[in-house]
Formats: structure tokens, C-alpha cells, sequence
């Protein structure tokens, strides 16, 4: 764990003495598109048009941000056309890393050891966190974003016209209610179970644990009366919230004291999990060896002797029940 200041990596973890014990995100620094045709998008710089193999992901397979642009790939057939690095699970003192272990895959770009070498190469004088994903650009040689919120839009509509599989997953007509479902979500799921789990006070803590579990407890009504969030197909406010529910019982409930329930107790969440999962292309991309060793080797202020739990024995591919299920009105 660390970051780079003025290019120079340096190994540091989470400050929350600033803020009351609380952990706060820092916003991702590369903001720029990748549009059908070039064009800019709602930030950063234009000229970074799809093209086949021209763009490279770099993820994690335990990180939940980074799981969403590999859900969003695979649901949009893009696997030809932007190939994939992935990090080895354990980061340390060196931060994310290219070291050899089951499921690595090294970077053909650079080579790199480290993935802070990949954000000064982008950018020599780099100040910030090195988070994935990261959304490369072999043409101009940088970052085009590590943002996996926008990195899910670019994917949703860049590509549709070099042979992306057709679904649109922020169809227009529902924008509203996905970007309301989005926010809360964010606030107390996605983020809330890191603000929980890296809290150094009592009151950090209980401050984002009931509004984790107030928002579950919403979300099962929601969904015992519709199949997904939003509309009756799947969004990327499900995707969004899918990574964080997939990785709930197995890490966040034990390792980052989300303990309220289990996932499990919550019938009509479990089995919306279980519908995602079981979705063509969906768990393939689902590596429970990464999530579960990077969680509980690499926080060692959380989890000093790096166990990993057995368990808990998860049933993903069981029957969901849920196909005959409508939607809601926004
Ligand atoms: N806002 C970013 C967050 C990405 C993020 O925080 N990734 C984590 C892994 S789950 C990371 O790389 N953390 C390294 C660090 O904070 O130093 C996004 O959604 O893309």
C-alpha cells in the first residue's frame, strides 16, 4: 500500500487522523473518454476513438471498481478488442504488482513490475494513489481513465458500431432512476462497506455500518417485487451494485465488520446475487482465490496474521427463481 508523490513511490497506508478515523476516497485524477468517433466526453480531453485493440485494461480481480469494467467487457462481447493485464492479488508495500501467481496476467505494454509504472508512464510527475482499473491508450501512450464509473459508460455505447454485443445498460428513458440508485448505493454500499472496514474509530464506523444495512434492507423490498433495479433488464446500477454483493459474505462481512446480517439472511438480495451470477459471461469473471487473499493478506493493520477464512460455503449456481419476475416503475 502507498502512493506516488512528484513520480516517487512511497509506502504509506490510509490516512484517517485528518478526518475523526474516517476513510475517505480520493476522486481518480485520469477523466478523459473514449467516444465512438474522438469526440470528447462530459470531461477531460477528445481524440480517443474506439478502435480495436487499441485500448488495454489493467485490473484487479479482487477489487470491486475494477470488476465492474470486466462485467461491462464481457456483457458487451469486447474481450477481442480490449485485452486485459491483471495484478497479482497481494499488494504490499510496493502497491499492486505484476508478481507471478495464479491468475496474474503481466503487461505487454511496459513490462511493468509495479502498476505505479504504469501511472508514470502516463504521467513522470504523478502525485496520487495507483488504483485500478486503469484504461490505457496505446496510440497516444497514456491513461485514458481510472474511473470504472466512466470506464463503464465508454464501454456500454463506444464500440457498438466495430461489433460490440448490442444491450444498452444506461438506456436513456431510465437515467434518472439509475443515476438515484447509483448515489445511495455508492454512498453506503460500494463505498459504505470501505468506510466500515477502515474506520479507526468506534463512531467512523457505526457511522457507515446502519447506513450499509438500512440501504440493504431497502433494497430487498425493492427486489422482491423486481428482477432488477431498474426498468425489467439489467443496468449498470446492478452491475455497480453486484461486485460489492458478490464479495459480501465471503470478505466484507467478516474482515471489514459488516456483520449486522449476512447476505444469505437477506432472501430476495441473495438470489438477485445468484441471477447476475448466472448470467452468460458474468462468472467467469467472478475469482474468489484473488478477492479473498487480497482482502485478508493485504490489510495488515486489519488482519495481522493474513488467515483466510474457509468459508462461507456459497452456492452461486443454485436454482434463482427470479425469471418470472417484472419490473418496477421507475
Ligand atoms: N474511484 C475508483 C476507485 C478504484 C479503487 O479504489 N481501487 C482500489 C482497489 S479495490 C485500489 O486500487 N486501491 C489502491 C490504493 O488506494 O492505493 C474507481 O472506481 O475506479
Amino acid at each position: 500500500m502507498g502512493m506516488l508523490v512528484d513520480g516517487q513511490w512511497h509506502d504509506v497506508w490510509y490516512d484517517t487522523e485528518a478526518n475523526k478515523g474516517k476513510f475517505e476516497r480520493e476522486k481518480s485524477a485520469f477523466r478523459n473518454w473514449l467516444t465512438a468517433d474522438g469526440s470528447p466526453g462530459p470531461s477531460g480531453e477528445g481524440g480517443f476513438a474506439a478502435e480495436a485493440g487499441r485500448y488495454h485494461l489493467y485490473v484487479s480481480l479482487a477489487c470491486p471498481w475494477a470488476h465492474r469494467t470486466l462485467i461491462m467487457r464481457a456483457l458487451k462481447g469486447l474481450e477481442a478488442m480490449i485485452p486485459v493485464s491483471v495484478v497479482h492479488w497481494h499488494m504490499a508495500e510496493n502497491g499492486w504488482t505484476f508478481a507471478e501467481g495464479p491468475g496474474v496476467v503481466p503487461d505487454p505494454i511496459h513490462h511493468a513490475q509495479y502498476m505505479h509504472q504504469v501511472y508514470t508512464a502516463a504521467k513522470p510527475d504523478y502525485s496520487g494513489r495507483v488504483t485500478v482499473p486503469v484504461l490505457w491508450d496505446r496510440k497516444r501512450g497514456t491513461i485514458v481513465s481510472n474511473e470504472s464509473a466512466e470506464i463503464i459508460r465508454m464501454f456500454n455505447t463506444a464500440f457498438d458500431d466495430l461489433g460490440a454485443r448490442p444491450g444498452d445498460y444506461y438506456p436513456e428513458a431510465h437515467r434518472e432512476a439509475i443515476d438515484a440508485f447509483n448515489a445511495r448505493i455508492y454512498d453506503t454500499v460500494n463505498n459504505g462497506v470501505y468506510k466500515a472496514g477502515f474506520a479507526t474509530t468506534q463512531e467512523a464506523y457505526e457511522e457507515a455500518v446502519y447506513p450499509l444495512f438500512g440501504t440493504l434492507d431497502w433494497l430487498e423490498t425493492r427486489l422482491s417485487s423486481s428482477r432488477y433495479l431498474v426498468g425489467n433488464t439489467l443496468t449498470e446500477a446492478d452491475i455497480r451494485l453486484f461486485t460489492t454483493l458478490v464479495r459480501f459474505d465471503p470478505v466484507y462481512r467478516g474482515h471489514f465488520k459488516c456483520n449486522l446480517h449476512s447476505l444469505a439472511d437477506y432472501p430476495n438480495l441473495f438470489g438477485y446475487l445468484r441471477d447476475i451470477y448466472q448470467m452468460p459471461g458474468v462468472a467467469e469473471t467472478v475469482d474468489f482465490r484473488h478477492i479473498k487473499s487480497h482482502y485478508y493478506q493485504s490489510h495488515g493493520t486489519i488482519n495481522p496474521t493474513g488467515i483466510v477464512p474457509a468459508g462461507p460455503l456459497m452456492d452461486l449456481a443454485a436454482p434463482h427463481g427470479r425469471e418470472g419476475m417484472g419490473g418496477l416503475a421507475d
